[in-house]
């Protein structure tokens, strides 16, 4: 086993703290080639296709990428902003947003993203956590509800990174936050500045993204903790039973997957004479292509061809100050114990710390 390179020690540095908030990834451009890389990193994790290995290395490699990554890249072509893909975009923001929040609220944290797939990288940010001298780091799923296909695969890029890492910092993981007041409260109030701008739908979707039915029967929570959110968000803006529903979109593969789905749904309701609805995905905290084009786009357009008079997609809490002011409560919470608030006195008496006990170490021709 070799480790990676560890800067030298130094006596008397005082440990920083670092918030990395991860999300999933995203192609670093709407090209065939660049959605093909990102694909096969995506799908070639154990956690999110759990078919045999050899017979899903030809699935992908034969099928999967030679015909998905064109039509996929389409796609991103018709979400792509002049700053990047928005799912990049969003999170880069919040991060930012994040970082000014919490500073403005005294705490001294170090804030960055990461990607799981793609850039910037898991492993690269943990690397340039270490020369920043970070010693305490809290990992923040962009997920707020748990499932082994997203949470727990970004737990495992964090794990195999510290695997080959000699001195590894204090870690904090954030599971999730389905049912988080903060959470709830931020999503019942974009769905409100939403209403009283364009009033009320017929009925109310919360379409979450979909997974293998499958995962729910071996013991994944992620279908439960989808409908806890959901009930949480109905109540909190006292809606009945019959004024919303929950479905799950971006089916992949033939498999059965939770039910039911999105689309075909809102196909129905058309056809039912269901003139209104508007749809919300509250398990995206960034508006990325499974909402914009997907929902935004596609469904929209079933909708409306299948009879619907109108149709409107709630954009995801993305950076909006609520959202912002949620997850740095999220966060706080995660933050107890860490002596990451400081008055202006508690850093000078840090800086006379450490200038000490570095005098003391060059003294003494301490190394070690
Ligand atoms: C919000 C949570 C997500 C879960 C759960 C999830 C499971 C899951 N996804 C796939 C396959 C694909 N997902 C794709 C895009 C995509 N998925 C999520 C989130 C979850 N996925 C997001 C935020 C995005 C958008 C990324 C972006 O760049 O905007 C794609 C790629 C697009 C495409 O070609 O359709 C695939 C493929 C599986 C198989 C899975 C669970 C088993
Ligand atoms: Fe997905
Ligand atoms: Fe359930």
């Amino acid at each position: 086993m070799s480790f990676r390179k560890e800067p030298p020690f130094v006596h008397g540095t005082t440990p920083k703290t670092a918030v990395v908030l991860v999300n999933l990834g995203t192609p670093d451009a709407p090209t065939s080639s660049a959605v093909r890389r990102y694909l096969k990193e995506f799908l070639s994790d154990t956690r999110v296709v759990e078919i045999p290995r050899a017979i899903w290395w030809l699935i992908l490699h034969l099928i999967i990428l030679p015909f998905r990554s064109g039509k996929s890249a389409q796609k991103y072509a018709a979400i792509w902003t002049n700053e990047g893909s928005p799912l990049k975009v969003h999170t880069e923001k919040q991060a930012t947003l994040l970082r000014g929040y919490l500073g403005h609220r005294g705490h001294k944290v170090q804030v960055v993203y990461a990607m799981r797939y793609g850039n910037p990288s898991v492993s690269s940010v943990l690397d340039q956590l270490k020369t920043d001298g970070c010693d305490r780091v809290l990992i923040v799923p962009a997920y707020p509800q748990y499932s082994a296909t997203t949470t727990a695969s970004i737990f495992d890029a964090v794990f195999s990174h510290f695997a080959a890492v000699r001195n590894v910092p204090e870690l904090r993981l954030i599971k999730h936050y389905h049912d988080h007041r903060a959470y709830i409260e931020a999503l019942k109030e974009s769905v409100l500045a939403h209403w009283s701008m364009n009033g009320m739908p017929d009925k109310l979707v919360m379409s979450f993204h979909g997974v293998p039915k499958r995962t729910l029967l071996l013991g994944d929570p992620y279908h439960c903790e989808c409908y806890k959110t959901a009930r949480l968000l109905a109540h909190a803006l006292d809606l009945s039973q019959e004024q919303y529903m929950v479905t799950f979109q971006s089916r992949f593969g033939k498999a059965e997957w939770l039910q039911p789905y999105t689309a075909p749904t809102l196909e129905k309701l058309a056809k039912q004479g269901v003139a209104r609805v508007d749809v919300m995905c509250p398990g995206f905290t960034s508006d990325c292509l499974e909402t914009l084009e997907e929902i935004g786009m596609e469904a929209k357009a079933d909708f409306l061809k299948a009879g619907g008079k109108e149709f409107y997609l709630i954009p995801c809490l993305n950076e909006s100050v609520d959202w912002i002011k949620g997850l740095s409560t999220v966060v706080e919470e995660q933050l107890i114990g860490w002596p990451t608030l400081l008055s202006p006195s508690d850093v000078a008496e840090q800086k006379l710390q450490e200038k000490v006990q570095k005098e003391e170490a060059m003294r003494v021709g301490a190394t070690v």
